[in-house]
């Protein structure tokens, strides 16, 4: 490694599939989780897909670490919700009276760790250090029970409070719904002897305003993110008023099922690769981030829509492919195997490839078990930019090697069902198995006690 301590890179933070990876139906707007509802899922297979897209990017040489699932079923919250008796009562009981809701408190929906927080890197920080809010997930409630946990997981990752500077999550309610990154990119000049630590142009996307009626809103399907949201994030994160562009997706995109920014947009470097119907105003907001961007150049890479359909780029999840600068320069796009069935969209990459633009390369990835609840490469994973003295402050434990590949392709074997259907749900074993896996994980990963069942 380099010794300029400025000097910072990119880290792809994967979320690890929780034990109890689930189809329960449970997100209005995602297509493909309402169409996949009630089918059966595979746990082991899913964990393992994710853990060898993170194997394969950390071979690329790129920097990889992994977040650690939730505690599910989520006892503690059904609790909450009045369902008494052992932790194993509390289960069968929430099954018989309300099994959606024992679902929605089941789900394994913190694979998709875009969603987990919304990070600012020490660069761009007026205090100079790496801020993180947890997403409030407000819009669905299996996810907005996931921030407090996720919380204390980032604080177990990155501890050092002279480095790290965690928020609580924002304020609950659809007023300031947040969704993370997953409606967030952070553009900048990679070219520079500080890599990714140069100060960065942080771009935010929202679906609507939630304190202003008269400005256009999705109809159809819920609008996550609010503008106010947004603010309140650049705001803690106490960005330059001049490094942020704040801009509105278009609303009726939301409503073709396009429930995030980056089922419509990617971000990196010096380049935005995005859908021509993607944003509200589009050319306002091409020209905005070209004002805004501190670099030689600054690339929009536009797939028009006779190219590639809003339909079909739902469909293939082809802008929720991970943007990413390899070591020696170029770009690639990591891409779901989804994107070679559709023809538009297998079509289009295979041009792109060919043509004048910072994208170079095309890796497609199984990752079908997620992709069939809504979530691409893109979803699964938190960027983290951090630079030299910050890796050395954080955990060791959560960055991907050989070995930590290997640690948990056998954690998953020996603990993860091969299948798991709504019904399975009623399983108080299910609880047990997942307790003691995720006990053994935070060994593994040296988190400490971050769950309910690990602190009462
Ligand atoms: N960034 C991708 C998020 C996908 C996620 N899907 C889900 O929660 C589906 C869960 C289910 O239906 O079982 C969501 O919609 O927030």
């Amino acid at each position: 490694m380099s010794t300029n301590k400025n000097m910072a890179y990119e880290f792809n933070f994967d979320g690890l599939v929780g034990p109890t990876h689930n189809y329960a139906g449970l997100s209005l707007g995602n297509v493909a989780s309402t169409s996949n509802a009630n089918s059966i899922a595979k746990p082991k297979e899913a964990a393992k897909q994710g853990l060898q897209k993170m194997k394969a990017l950390h071979d690329l040489g790129l920097k990889q670490g992994v977040i650690a699932p939730m505690e599910r079923p989520d006892v503690a919250t059904l609790r909450r919700l009045g369902f008494t008796g052992s932790d194993a009562q509390v289960i069968i009981k929430a099954a018989k009276q309300a099994p959606k809701v024992l679902a929605a408190c089941s789900s394994a929906s913190s694979m998709w760790t875009a969603n987990a927080c919304t990070m600012a890197p020490s660069s761009d920080t007026a205090d100079e250090k790496v801020h993180f809010t947890p997403a409030n997930l407000a819009n669905k409630f299996h996810r907005s029970i996931e921030h407090n946990t996720t919380g204390r997981i980032l604080q177990a990752m990155f501890k050092d409070e002279n480095h790290f500077a965690h928020h609580p999550a924002l304020p609950m309610g659809d007023h300031f719904g947040d969704e993370g990154a997953a409606n967030h990119t952070r553009f900048v000049d990679v070219n520079s002897d500080k890599g990714y630590g140069k100060k960065g142009l942080h771009f935010f996307v929202y679906g609507k305003y939630a304190f202003d009626d008269s400005k256009p809103a999705p109809h159809k399907f819920p609008a996550r993110q609010t503008y106010e949201a947004s603010q309140a994030v650049a705001r803690l994160h106490m960005l330059d008023s001049d490094n942020v562009v704040f801009a509105q997706q278009n609303p009726h995109v939301i409503d073709k099922g396009v429930f995030h920014n980056d089922v419509i947009s990617v971000g990196n470097g010096n380049v935005l690769f995005a859908h021509q119907k993607a944003f509200l105003n589009q050319m306002q907001v091409y020209t905005d981030l070209e004002r805004a961007f501190d670099g030689e150049e600054f690339h929009v890479v536009e797939v028009g829509n006779n190219d590639v359909s809003v339909e079909d780029a739902v469909k293939s999840y082809l802008f929720n492919s991970q943007l990413v600068t390899l070591p020696d320069g170029k770009m690639a796009i990591i891409a779901p195997g989804e994107c070679e069935s559709v023809p538009a969209v297998k079509e289009y990459l295979d041009w792109l490839v060919d043509q004048d633009t910072p994208i170079t390369e095309v890796k497609i990835f199984d990752v079908k078990q997620s992709m069939q609840n809504g979530g691409g490469p893109a979803c699964l994973r938190q960027r983290i930019v951090l630079n030299e003295t910050e890796v050395s402050a954080m955990n060791q434990n959560v960055i991907m090697n050989d070995d930590l590949f290997a640690t948990l392709n056998a954690w998953v074997e020996k603990h993860y069902r091969d299948t798991l259907t709504e019904d399975d749900l009623a399983d108080p074993s299910l609880l047990n198995e997942s307790r003691l896996a995720l006990d053994e994980l935070t060994h593994i990963l040296n988190l400490g006690s971050v769950y309910p069942f690990q602190m009462v």
